[in-house]
């Protein structure tokens, strides 16, 4: 029998990056997704493209072999195919995670034979897989007298998966994507090193400098890109990184996490310093159109403890290093406010507005309030609470406010053109700017 995969959530790097990594491999692919019109259409449909685009044109690669089920209607077909499966995968948000693990520990709990089933979750985040491991791992879900038994039948790995993928056009299952891509999965939990073969993934033995430096860089980089972006009215995050003010910022936001992944890991300063260029260059690709609002998304998640911001600027701080950058990237963040459609913003909003300065900055980051951190930020908390900020949000004048006016209705009007509402949605916070 050929080998099986279920992939939880056929978004973005689901379908466009996983997927094309286990179809490479010879997996059959059996998506689960809550989202029915995703469903439906990879059920109605036997392939789609991921179109991978680089400095040298696009180029496009098949994906068939696949199944979709939805996990919200028909559970028990999930757990059906979790029994008899190689490999779970997962690419659905870190707060998801919660949810799809008692689906996954029903199915794992099925099975009665063959070898563990594989589990490694595709998030951006440290220890995603750690912590979807702990959910199923929860007496909630798995029974107690099971767990002394459950390494008999499932392996739980962490991941670090770098690929960006821009939020696509919802009327097709086809994907957009960088060329570029890094894979990385820790080895140490297979017995005997056998770990479920993915071609084009690095398996390593530690996991951390690997997760660090991407999460660090690559997100803490694009995160400061798209919400100076957003403060400045830019659209997309290559549109951000045209302004030289941003650029500016970046690198200097990129100085600060590279002197920590120098001195924590056995990169050199030579390496880092490549590596942080290469992620300027791939984020300023103007093929990708990638929103500032996808990249922004759901902030607190962002500015929490173990995350892109905190983590590394507590690290610094705790080593005695300035990371003034990291603030003001931190300010930034804290000014994406009510955006469309994103949750987290509106929330973000609401504590900003009802708490103390002090109150706002343990429950947004979760910083311990004796940490060295936690007065610098709960200054640009109050900062951003009194409303002066200016020097994130400068007055946009003359040309760059013709210039932001013009395209912000062109933008819009373009949308009406195509008749794409979805994206009209886009201009709608822009227009309260403009207004
Ligand atoms: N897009 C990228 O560039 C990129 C790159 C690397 C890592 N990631 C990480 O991958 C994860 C997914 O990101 P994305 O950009 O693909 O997001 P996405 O929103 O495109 O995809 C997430 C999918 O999960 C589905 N989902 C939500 N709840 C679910 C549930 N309970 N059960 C099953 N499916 C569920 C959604 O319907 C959606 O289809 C995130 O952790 C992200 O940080 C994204
Ligand atoms: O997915 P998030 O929300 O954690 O971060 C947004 C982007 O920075 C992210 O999706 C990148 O595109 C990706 O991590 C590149 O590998």
């Amino acid at each position: 029998m050929g080998k099986k995969a279920v992939h939880f959530g056929a978004g973005n790097i689901g379908r466009g990056f996983v997927a094309e990594f286990l179809h490479k491999s010879g997996y059959e692919v059996v998506f689960a997704d809550v989202m029915e019109s995703i469903i439906g259409a990879l059920q109605r449909q036997s392939s789609y493209k991921v179109v991978e685009v680089g400095a040298d044109g696009e180029h496009e690669y098949t994906i068939s072999n696949y199944r979709a089920i939805n996990s919200k209607e028909n559970e028990a077909q999930v757990v059906e195919e979790i029994a008899s499966a190689d490999l779970v995968t997962c690419a659905v948000g870190p707060n998801i995670l919660k949810f799809i693990a008692p689906v996954i520990a029903k199915g794992i709990e099925a099975r009665t034979s063959g070898a563990p089933l594989a589990v490694i979750a595709c998030e951006n985040a440290i220890g995603a897989t750690d912590t979807l491991a702990g959910f199923i791992k929860d007496e909630k879900n798995t029974p107690k007298d099971r767990l002394a038994t459950i390494d008999q039948r499932a392996t739980f790995a962490n991941s670090a998966i770098d690929r960006i993928v821009p939020a696509q056009d919802n009327q097709s299952l086809d994907v957009k994507i960088e060329q570029f891509y890094d894979w990385v999965i820790e080895v140490t939990p297979f017995k005997g090193g056998q770990h479920p073969p993915i071609q084009g993934v690095k398996f390593v033995e530690t996991l951390d400098p690997y997760i660090e430096r991407k999460l660090f860089t690559v997100n803490t980089g694009h995160a400061t890109a798209a919400y100076f972006g957003y403060v400045r009215g830019h659209h997309t995050v290559n549109e951000a990184l045209d302004d030289p003010e941003i650029k500016q910022m970046v690198k200097r936001v990129l100085a600060e996490t590279s002197r920590l992944i120098v001195a924590k890991h056995e990169f050199s300063e030579q390496e880092q310093g490549e590596y942080a260029r290469k992620i300027i260059k791939r984020i300023s690709n103007p093929h990708l159109e990638d929103l500032v609002e996808r990249v922004g998304r759901e902030p607190m998640r962002k500015l929490s403890r173990k995350e892109r911001f905190i983590n590394p600027a507590s690290q610094l701080v705790e080593r005695g290093e300035r990371v003034d950058a990291l603030l003001g990237a931190i300010e930034a963040t804290l000014l994406f406010q009510n955006v469309e459609g994103d949750k987290e913003s509106a929330e973000l909003a609401k504590i900003l507005k009802q708490f103390s300065a002090k109150d706002a900055t343990a429950r947004i980051t979760g910083l311990e309030t004796d940490h060295p951190l936690f007065g610098l930020v709960e200054k640009v908390v109050l900062k951003v609470q009194e409303g002066s900020s200016s020097r994130l949000t400068p007055p946009l004048h003359s040309s760059a406010e013709a210039n932001f006016y013009q395209r912000t209705i062109s933008n819009a009007l373009e949308s009406v053109h195509s008749k794409d509402r979805s994206k009209i949605m886009n201009y709608v916070p822009r227009f309260e700017r403009v207004l």
